[in-house]
This record gives structure tokens, sequence and C-alpha cells, in this order.
């Protein structure tokens, strides 16, 4: 399998080359040639596949060349098998047309984990095959940055740089990253958003004085869904969620509640894959960028709202992307200069090509703090559930979307309630507890770094304390 950029001008990659450099030198990200497509007899051949086994079927296809069935099957196997519900990524019905995904039953109770902890082995593998080490520079609103660490910390070929806005992640996200004592693991809270972190990671990689691929000493990649290994390990819990539910002769849709649109863009992979799937709701909070390009075709970033499902607080999300190049005809050099002009202004509007591709699968909506809270009580009242923030915003839309009641909606449960007790506490009343073997989260000691909020003092720290690449 080769991977291309969606912006023309990088050269293309196997798997292993596009999971060690995460953003395509060109600024892009990187996308299969071309998607590779299941017979619905293969699809149905797949119902009651342990998940481990699921995920070796899904996803052999992105990893060919790179890997051998047996070692796919040992990452996952290892992946896996760190996750405290046997199903790894459990479905539990609230009524007869919705079902929640429950996503967090990770290490770090979030969805990043399903991807991260094959991510982490997969990094390791790839290493075993050189004597090379790795620079990770992440970004994250909360998730990703404890699921990245997790996944890697005390890994002795990687660093790893996590940047998260000072302020703006919950008590529990924060220390969940800053408690790791490991000396590969580097947390910087930096003074800004989540998306003038990103901003800088991406810069990172075309930095010549850093990253390796450009002449630096760095051989830096990502652990943002910016590094396409990310999305295919989340494309599995589509399938899974679906054949569960009578796939592939009955299409589902599913309700995701969507800040990069990493999530969902992996929904619309599984379709692509030939998953019957009826419609992909994009769910946002006021931040809602995503909600008025799918809606309007404008594409145009305001401020970042700071809101209590702090995870979606972003505006500009990073795989859209990889919706327009796959919808707007794959063409790369028109891509790269319609981003070039958002980068500039940021704001752009969408082609009639990308507007129209995009509406063949998408529906969005908007949740504002209010429609949150409520759709928080209604679930505890009427399903007895107790939902974290984000997993209400998507509740919320599938319940508002119009969707055929014949068909099943499936809500992404992105998160466990208890890494926001605070905002679970003051809409449901119940104090949302940690599993036991994160009793003690408050009890450890936390270690980080604050940093102004720019590129230079990023890099100087990153420059410092990394380890340079052999190949530099
Ligand atoms: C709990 C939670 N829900 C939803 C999202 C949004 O997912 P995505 O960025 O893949 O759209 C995030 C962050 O990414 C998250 O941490
Ligand atoms: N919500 C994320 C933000 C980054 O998203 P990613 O999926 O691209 O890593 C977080 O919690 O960090």
């Amino acid at each position: 399998m080769k991977y291309v950029s969606t912006r023309g001008s990088a050269p293309p990659l196997d798997f292993e080359g596009v999971t060690l450099a995460g953003l395509a030198s060109d600024g892009g990200l990187y996308v299969p040639e071309e998607w590779p497509r299941f017979s619905q007899d293969e699809i149905a051949a797949m119902a009651g596949l342990p998940y481990a086994e699921l995920a070796v079927r899904v996803m052999a296809p992105f990893t060919a060349g790179s890997l051998s069935d047996d070692e796919l099957r040992n990452l996952c196997q290892a992946a896996y098998g760190s996750f405290a519900h046997d199903a790894v990524t459990p479905l539990v019905q609230l009524d007869q047309q919705h079902w929640l995904l429950e996503l967090f039953h990770g290490p770090t109770l979030a969805f990043k984990d399903v991807a991260l902890q094959l991510l982490g082995r997969l990094f390791e593998h790839f290493l075993s095959r050189s004597d090379n080490h790795l620079t990770i520079v992440g970004a994250t609103s909360g998730d990703t940055g404890s699921a990245a660490i997790d996944a890697v910390a005390g890994r002795e070929r990687i660093d790893i740089f996590i940047l998260h806005p000072d302020g703006r992640v919950s008590d529990v996200q924060r220390r969940q990253m800053t408690t790791v004592q490991a000396p590969n693991v580097h947390n910087i809270a930096i003074d800004g958003s989540f998306d003038d972190a990103q901003a800088m990671v991406k810069r990172m990689f075309n930095d010549a004085d850093m990253a390796a691929s450009n002449g630096g000493c760095f051989r830096i990649t990502a652990v943002n869904s910016i590094n396409w290994a990310r999305l295919m390990a989340q494309v599995v819990y589509y399938f899974a969620a679906a054949l569960q539910l009578g796939g592939p002769q009955r299409k589902v849709a599913f309700a995701v509640p969507t800040g990069n649109f990493g999530d969902v863009f992996a929904g619309y992979v599984a379709a692509r894959m030939g998953l019957p799937i009826e419609r992909l709701i994009v769910a946002t909070n006021v931040n809602d960028i995503l909600h008025r390009a799918l809606s309007t075709g404008d594409y145009s970033a305001g401020t970042v709202t700071p809101t209590d499902a702090p995870s979606m607080d972003i505006q500009v999300s990073s795989n859209f992307e990889r919706l327009l190049f796959d919808v707007g005809g794959r063409d790369g050099v028109a891509l790269a200069e319609q981003m070039r002009g958002f980068e500039a202004d940021k704001a752009m509007q969408l082609t009639n090509a990308q507007r129209d591709g995009a509406s063949a699968l998408f529906t969005s909506a908007r949740a504002n703090a209010e429609a949150m809270r409520a759709t928080m009580a209604y679930a505890a009242e009427r399903y007895g559930q107790i939902l974290d923030p984000h997993t209400a915003i998507g509740l919320a839309a599938a319940r508002d979307a119009g969707i055929d009641p014949a068909v099943p909606v499936v809500t992404l449960a992105t998160a466990h309630p208890a890494k926001f007790p605070d905002a679970v506490k003051a809409t449901t009343g119940v104090n949302p507890d940690l599993p036991t073997r994160m009793g003690d989260l408050f009890d450890r000691e936390e270690s980080f770094t604050r940093l102004p909020g720019t590129y230079d003092a990023i890099r100087d720290y990153v420059a410092e304390h990394a380890t340079e690449s052999t190949d530099g």
C-alpha cells in the first residue's frame, strides 16, 4: 500500500514511512493512494471476531508491505489486551434506536487509547528495524496527550513532547499527563489554545533546523490524528459496532463528537471500504467551524471559545483537509493552494464539488452549553447513563438528526465521565469515580514546563531536550 500527500508534492511512502513521518513534507496529510474495498460477504464474515482479530482484518490492507499479518496480529493483541473491557469497545443500548459505543475502556479513559496503544507499539516495532531515535511532538486539548504519553512512556528510543493549552484542560486530564514521571516524557503548558499548539507542531515538521526530513537533526513524528496510523486504528470500531447491529445487511448511522475531524473521518474511511453507513453526524460545540463548513460551505476559524467539552475546543480541524482532498477530486495542487489561502486568511469557501461530496454522507449539528447540559440530564434520568460532556454533544446531535427510526444510531462515547467531574457533577449531581487504578491521581506529583505560546520558545525547548536522529 502506498500513501500520497493531500498537497501533491511530497514523495509517496509506504505504511512504515507514513507512520514514522507523521505529516507529509509538503505540509499535507497522507492518505492511501486508493481505498481498499471489502465485498459485503467479506464484511459479513468478520461478524463475531474478537476485537484484535477484527482489527487485523480491517487494517491489513493498509499495512501490507510493511507488516506481516502475524506481526500486525501480535501488535493488536498486545494493544487491545491493555483494555479493561473484554469487548474493547462495547456497545450499550439506550432505546429502540440509540446506542452508545463506549470507547473509553483503555488506560487513559478516552477513545484516543484505541489508536495510541497500537501506535506506541508500531513506533517501537519500526524503530527496532534500525537504531534510530524518534522525537514525538504533539498537541493536545486534553486526551491525545495522556493517551500518547501512556503509550510511549519509558520507551528507550522515543522522546515525547506534548503541548497543552495552559488552564484549558480538566484537572484530571492535566494530571494524567503531568504525573507520568519518565525521562522521555516532556509536558509543556503553553499560553494559547489547542489551535496555537497544533500550528506550532505542524511548523516544526517543516523547520529545516529541526526535522530530519527537511535536513534538520531530529526524526520528528506525530501522535495526533494527522498521523495516518492514528486514523487507521479508529476505523476498526465502526466495523465492530455495525457488525453487532446487523451490518453489512443493515445500514447504521453514527454521531461523532468532533474537533480535529479525525474520529469522524475514520467513519468515512470505513464507508469507503464498503461498510454500509447511513449518515455520519458531525457534532460540534460552539466552536462550530465544521458545522458551518458542512451546512453553508464557510470554513472560517474564529477565536477558540473555552467550554465544558474542552477536548473539542478546536477551530482548525486538521483532518478536514483529507476529506476535501478525497471528495474534491484528489487534486493535490489545487488543494495546496486552497489550504495556503486558509492558512493566510483563516477562512475559505468550500468548492461545489467539495460541498456535494461531503453532503452525500455527512450531516452536522452544533450543541451549545445549554443543549449539552440538557442532554446529560436527560441521559441520566431517562437511561440511567452518566455521560461525559463530549459524548452528550454527540447524543444531542444523534437525537436531532432526523434519522429514519428504523436505522440504528450509534453515538461514539469518546471519554469516561470521570475525566470531567466538575461538569458532570454540576449537571447530574453525580460525582463520577475514577477507576481504582487511578484512585491516587490527585496524590501524585506533577511536573511540567510553562512556556509562552511562541514557536521559537517551543522549538528551542525541544532542541535542547530531544535526542538527535542517527540520520540527521
Ligand atoms: C473526548 C473527546 N471527544 C471528541 C473529540 C474530538 O475528536 P476528533 O478530534 O477526532 O474530531 C476529542 C478530541 O479529539 C476528545 O478528546
Ligand atoms: N481532542 C484532542 C485534540 C487533538 O486531536 P487528535 O485526535 O488530532 O490528536 C485531544 O484531546 O488532545
